[in-house]
């Protein structure tokens, strides 16, 4: 490899020896840069982390060890590239087959997981229906309980296996928080943790002093969930989703939205149940007390030579960050319509055909993406000035530029935790070696 310079620090001459090793399959210097000087995801200029020179080299010992030390195998390269990837494109298949075999064992289904909706909880559906059921899952002392206060969870600090700082739910028993329980605390049942039996819930403990609870763990605090909780362990972000959005309901939805009268919470906080028994609420199908998910759209539209996407910036955005179109769904709209119509809202653009990618809890407050790749028929930007601050076609060399924070002007896409970010990979991915 001719060129493998990275930042100009001091640092440099140990990350291009890293690269050195990983290319040439010397593990045992390696692992002692490792420990002591580099990070296992440090990338050179071209994009290109250890894991990629290993990949092109078919080094697969060095493969191993850098799977083992948690290395990320999702990156991708200035041209796009993932390191399976390059070992594909290089014959590399031994190397290619366990990296394959790693993302398989972190990803059993092969599916795309996007953040906030890992959350491996058994909701217990049927069960939560039963009040002696739930009433002696309160008081079982393995079970564990998470408080939010103004939707605020309480939260650990801890260090992920990269040495960077994240946050891990605090989870307590009910020894612990007991005498925090009396008989109009909003207690939501979260669902069954089948690997350790426990059940878990969550607390509202809004308007009591926050640091009181303190005493209960010294390192908790409760964290501002936006953009806090993008820091959260991704196993914890699901529940944390669930959480909140579940919270931010009971809290904000406390009368029937039929009559208007008081409503009962039921179901382990799943289900609200209106008061008067004359109200249609009360009468299957019509029943408006069931918690709210509000289907959004959210789009990379491509125009019709393939060679762009278009990108806008909301007014409430950070300063030089762009991100996919966006919208909520209206009632009776189908996803493709839905794309359709908030594209042309937003800029002017008109949408044929509409694919379907994956989709996002986005629990701010409840909201579901569903994300898409649009196709456009049109080229014309007229911004909707109400909404947006701008729009624009970037060609693909940019989308990498901004995809991985080596854009001149520090032009960039959100984080890999949002979905809009996901769809901008998945096309550069697709098209990386489409010369575009
Ligand atoms: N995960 C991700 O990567 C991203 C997530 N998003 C999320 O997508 C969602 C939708 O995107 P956004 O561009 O804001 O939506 P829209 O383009 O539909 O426009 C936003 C406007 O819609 C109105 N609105 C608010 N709530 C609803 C609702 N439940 N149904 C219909 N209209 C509503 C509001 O208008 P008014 O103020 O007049 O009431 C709001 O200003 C948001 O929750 C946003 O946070 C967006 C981009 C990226
Ligand atoms: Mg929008
Ligand atoms: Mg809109
Ligand atoms: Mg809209
Ligand atoms: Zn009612």
């Amino acid at each position: 490899m001719s060129s493998r310079t990275g930042p100009e620090d001091t640092k440099k001459p140990f990350v291009d020896k890293y690269f050195e090793c990983a290319e040439n399959g010397n593990k045992e210097e390696l692992s002692f840069l490792l420990k002591s000087t580099v990070n296992v995801d440090q990338r050179n200029e071209k994009g290109w982390t250890a894991l990629m020179f290993a990949a092109r080299h078919g080094q697969t010992g060095v493969i191993e060890t850098l799977l083992e030390k948690g290395c990320d195998t999702n990156i991708v390269n200035k041209t796009g590239q993932t390191a399976q990837d390059i070992a594909l494109f290089w014959d590399q298949n031994l190397a290619a087959k366990l990296i394959e075999a790693h993302m398989k064992e972190e990803n059993p289904d092969q599916q795309l997981r996007n953040f906030f909706s890992l959350n491996h909880l058994d909701r217990a559906s049927e069960k939560r229906k039963d009040k002696d059921w739930l009433q002696a899952k309160i008081s079982d002392e393995t079970s564990q309980f998470l408080l939010l206060s103004e939707l605020k969870p309480f939260v650990l600090p801890i260090k992920d296996k990269t040495s960077k700082w994240r946050y891990r739910l605090c989870w307590l028993d009910h020894n612990k928080i007991s005498s925090h329980l009396t008989s109009d605390t909003v207690i939501l049942f979260l669902g069954i943790d089948h690997s350790s039996s426990q059940s878990l819930f969550a607390i509202d403990v809004s308007g009591k002093e926050e640091s009181k609870f303190k005493d209960l763990q010294p390192e908790g605090s409760f964290m501002v969930p936006f953009p806090g909780s993008l820091q959260m362990e991704p196993s914890d972000a699901g529940i944390f989703a669930e959480a909140r959005s579940m919270m931010d309901w009971l809290e904000r939805y406390k009368f029937c939205a039929t009559c208007g009268s008081s409503t009962d919470i039921t179901e382990g906080g799943h289900k609200r149940v209106c008061r008067n028994q004359e109200c249609k609420s009360n009468k299957g199908i019509h029943n408006t007390a069931y918690p709210r998910t509000d289907p959004s759209v959210i789009m990379l539209v491509i125009s019709a030579d393939g060679k762009r996407c278009l990108l806008g910036r909301k007014k409430q955005f950070p300063a030089k960050m762009w991100s996919c179109l966006a919208g909520f769904m209206e009632p009776g709209e189908s996803i493709e319509d839905t794309v359709r119509r908030e594209v042309e809202e937003e800029s002017g653009v008109k949408v044929g055909r509409v694919d379907y990618h994956s989709s996002q809890p986005w629990p701010f407050p409840a909201s579901l993406m569903l994300g898409t790749i649009a196709y456009a028929k049109t080229e014309d930007i007229k911004v909707d000035e109400d909404e947006m601050e701008d729009a624009q076609w970037f060609r693909r060399p940019e989308i990498v530029q901004m995809l991985t924070h080596q854009h001149p002007q520090g032009l960039y896409i959100p984080p890999e935790q949002a979905i809009a970010h996901q769809i901008i990979k998945s096309w550069v991915r697709n098209t990386a070696s489409s010369n575009l």
